[in-house]
């Protein structure tokens, strides 16, 4: 089936064209070019922080940890960016994209059917009882829905809603998939769906949300 017959009104004119200047300042994010050592850094920051919540050590080894974590601070501070010019969240070929906010996953699938992702909660998402956080849910499918709507070709937008159905417990560190795609195009509003699973094909959670496109001067 053509792309347009199952969509209707999919790829607009608008698609890849966006005026960033009507956008209240929405910078250009681009793919940012970056050494292995890059990832390195964010994937032992991913470890730290797994540890930081997973850990009681002594007093003198928080003091000795606090030390430390200060010394990378006053490392790091001198090199503060402007938003869009960091390479977090702009790295394609890294997990979550190299953002230490993003869940740890990654793009396996993205073109104008629908974006897949594969990846696991960790031991930083823990919610209860082995389970991950209710919160991290949401922003799993929201940045997966950022991600199906610019594959979609659709013009930037936010989120106006988002509904999730907790169907089952889900799990820490088990590979997961969750997958979605563009149910219809009204407008200025994009609605997505999108399903959370399990390697066996358990559901374990979906999601629709609304993404309405931002009109010249709305940020
Ligand atoms: C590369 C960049 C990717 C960016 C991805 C970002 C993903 C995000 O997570 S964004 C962060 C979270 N979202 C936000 O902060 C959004 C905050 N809200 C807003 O900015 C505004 O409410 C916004 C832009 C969504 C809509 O505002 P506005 O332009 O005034 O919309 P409005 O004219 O009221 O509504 C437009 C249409 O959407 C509908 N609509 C808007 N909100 C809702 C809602 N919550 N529920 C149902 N329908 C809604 C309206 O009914 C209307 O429909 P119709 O055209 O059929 O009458």
């Amino acid at each position: 089936m053509r792309f347009e017959e199952r969509y209707g009104e999919a790829v607009t004119d608008s698609a890849g064209k966006d005026d960033y200047e009507h956008h209240g300042g929405f910078p250009r994010y681009t793919p940012a070019e970056v050494g292995p050592e890059y990832g390195r850094l964010v994937d032992a920051l991913r470890t730290l922080q797994d540890l930081a919540v997973s850990t009681a050590p002594t007093p003198e080894v928080i003091e000795d940890a606090a030390e430390r974590v200060e010394a990378l601070i006053d490392l790091l501070k001198p090199f503060a960016v402007p938003e869009g010019e960091q390479p977090a969240g702009r790295v394609l070929s890294l997990p979550g994209r190299g953002s230490l906010l993003m869940l740890p996953w990654t793009v396996e699938k993205f073109d104008a059917e629908g974006v897949r992702s594969r990846g696991m909660f960790r031991r930083y998402h823990l919610g209860g009882n082995g389970a991950a956080h209710g919160g991290t849910l949401p922003l799993l499918f929201d940045d997966l829905f950022g991600m199906i709507q610019h594959a979609y070709g659709r013009p930037i937008s936010r989120t106006a809603y988002l509904h999730i159905n907790y169907r089952k417990i889900t799990p820490l560190d088990t590979e997961l998939v969750v997958e979605g795609s563009v149910d219809k195009v009204e407008g200025r509003k994009t609605f997505i769906s999108a399903v959370l699973k399990d390697r066996e094909g358990t559901v374990l959670a979906d999601c629709e949300a609304l993404m309405v496109q931002l009109l010249k001067g709305q940020p």
